[in-house]
């Protein structure tokens, strides 16, 4: 007959005479806890509780104006989208967060936290995430998070497919913001579906050797290689799309090329087959992986030892005003040059330069920029002397740590998963930057190339008519 005693809060056991004495207190409390929770509200529902004031507005001032005002409100909405969805998409994302709040993250939150295991349990009383703000741009949703006191982040990154599941989203990465608060970023589409055309080259603009814009983040930001202070690797499959990296990083620097202010030079052991496109582009150009490389590296990492040397005491970095030019070494397939070549001396020679160079190069202004296929140690010993790591489409989920570093697949870094139909999306990591950055290179064409070329060596690209065409007023017809 044993029934559960029903538990009073311990205020109501008060005396009287200290319930009277009290209640003004009491009141002001729960005054103040309403308060709290109509601002809350508010803030994580701007919304529409905005919409909801002006909607009573409007009606008590003459009900027929509020369906009115919705007409006009909707048909303005649908030729804003229409005649420009970019804006409109930018604009109205307030709105959008709204609704994707109340309609998806507000009433679900509770039940896939305890689904997912993410809600802690003390003495009977449950603990949830909070729920704080969040933020829907067309493409991905973010959302801020408190998270349980004795939480870590790594609990929520082994849970973040789950998590993109629950809420519909394609994927789910995971960023710490603060100590005790995350970032969820569910991706809903992906923004860098579309092909990205370089921009026109200007002869007189001014380039940035720390940022060179080589691409588009999936923010909307540019891409940009930190080619003064960094040495970077780039690691993708077959059609991964590298050479788009490399163009797109030596038309951003073309400028430059072109006024002697960056010297190339350029090793491309297959044969000059990447290259060999744009031969007038490097000051040295070698075509294979034997001696002559070997001595081109050789070379570059005297001439870092002595620029270095004699920049000691004096300066602590390079910089234009030094007249001499920033090195920029390009090895297209660095697997061939350090580890498929058969001849062991040679082998061991290239990977000492390299080393060099890579190493003791930023200061004096020596840059590297290494494509690779195969990311392997035993392909690239020394892959944590590049500073910028960028992991192209990959074969397996095991390569992503490889590339870009220990822990940063469970961030959301899914090289691996790189759809085959977009090459040139990449996954950035750069030393000192815990999370890694998503982004796609422009794609220089062909055609690109050509006008690349003529750019840098001031050669006309004009296009001569055909001699058996007529001429009209000096254009060909
Ligand atoms: N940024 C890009 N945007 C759109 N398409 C691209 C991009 N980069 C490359 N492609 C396309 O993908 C194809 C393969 O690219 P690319 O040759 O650069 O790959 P790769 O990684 O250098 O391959 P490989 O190792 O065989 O040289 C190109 O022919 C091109 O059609």
């Amino acid at each position: 007959m044993e029934v559960a005693r029903p538990r009073l809060p311990w205020w109501t056991l008060l005396p009287g005479g200290v319930k009277l004495v009290l209640s003004p207190i009491a009141l002001v409390v729960v005054a103040a806890w309403v308060v709290a929770k109509v601002v809350r509200v508010a803030w994580y529902y701007p919304t529409t509780v905005a919409l909801g004031l002006v909607g009573v507005w409007v009606y008590s001032v003459n009900g027929w104006v509020l369906g009115g005002l919705a007409l006009v409100v909707g048909v303005g909405s649908a030729v804003w989208w229409w005649r420009d969805s970019d804006g409109f998409h930018t604009r109205v994302r307030w709105v959008r967060t709204g609704v994707r709040r109340a309609s998806v993250y507000a009433p679900q939150w509770r039940t896939v936290m305890r689904l997912a295991s993410l809600d802690g349990k003390v003495r009977g009383r449950e603990y949830l995430p909070t729920l704080r703000r969040t933020r829907s741009d067309w493409w991905r949703d973010t959302v801020h998070v408190r998270m349980v006191k004795g939480q870590a982040p790594e609990q929520w990154e082994v849970r973040a497919s789950g998590l993109a599941h629950a809420f519909g989203a394609r994927s789910c990465r995971v960023r710490v913001t603060r100590p005790g608060a995350l970032a969820l970023d569910l991706v809903r589409s992906d923004p860098l579906a579309t092909v990205l055309r370089v921009p026109a080259l200007v002869e007189d603009a001014v380039v940035d050797l720390r940022r060179v814009t080589i691409g588009r983040t999936e923010s909307g930001k540019p891409w940009r290689l930190k080619l003064l202070g960094g040495q970077h690797l780039v690691v993708g499959v077959q059609g991964a799309g590298k050479g788009s990296v490399l163009w797109s990083t030596l038309w951003g620097i073309a400028p430059l090329l072109r006024s002697g202010g960056v010297r190339l030079v350029g090793i491309d052991p297959k044969g000059g087959m990447e290259l060999g496109q744009a031969p007038e582009l490097f000051d040295r150009l070698v075509f294979d992986n034997g001696p002559d490389a070997v001595e081109v590296l050789e070379g570059l990492a005297e001439d870092v030892r002595e620029r270095a040397g004699r920049y000691r005491g004096v300066r602590r970095w390079w910089s234009p005003e030094t007249d001499e030019p920033f090195t920029l070494l390009v090895v297209d397939e660095l697997a061939d040059l350090i580890a498929y070549q058969p001849d062991r001396k040679l082998r061991e020679r290239a990977q000492g330069a390299l080393q060099t160079i890579t190493s003791q190069g930023r200061a004096p202004g020596f840059g590297v920029l290494g494509l690779v296929q195969d990311p392997r140690k035993e392909i690239v010993p020394f892959r944590n002397l590049f500073t910028t790591r960028t992991a192209l489409r990959l074969d397996e989920a095991v390569q992503v740590d490889m590339v870009l570093g220990d822990g940063v697949r469970a961030r959301g870094a899914n090289a691996h998963d790189i759809s085959e139909h977009t090459p040139g999306v990449a996954w950035v990591k750069e030393d000192g930057r815990r999370e890694p950055v998503r982004a796609r290179a422009f794609y220089p064409t062909d055609s690109d190339l050509v006008e690349l070329r003529h750019f840098v060596t001031g050669t006309s690209a004009a296009i001569v008519p055909f001699p058996d065409r007529e001429v009209r007023g000096g254009e060909a017809a």
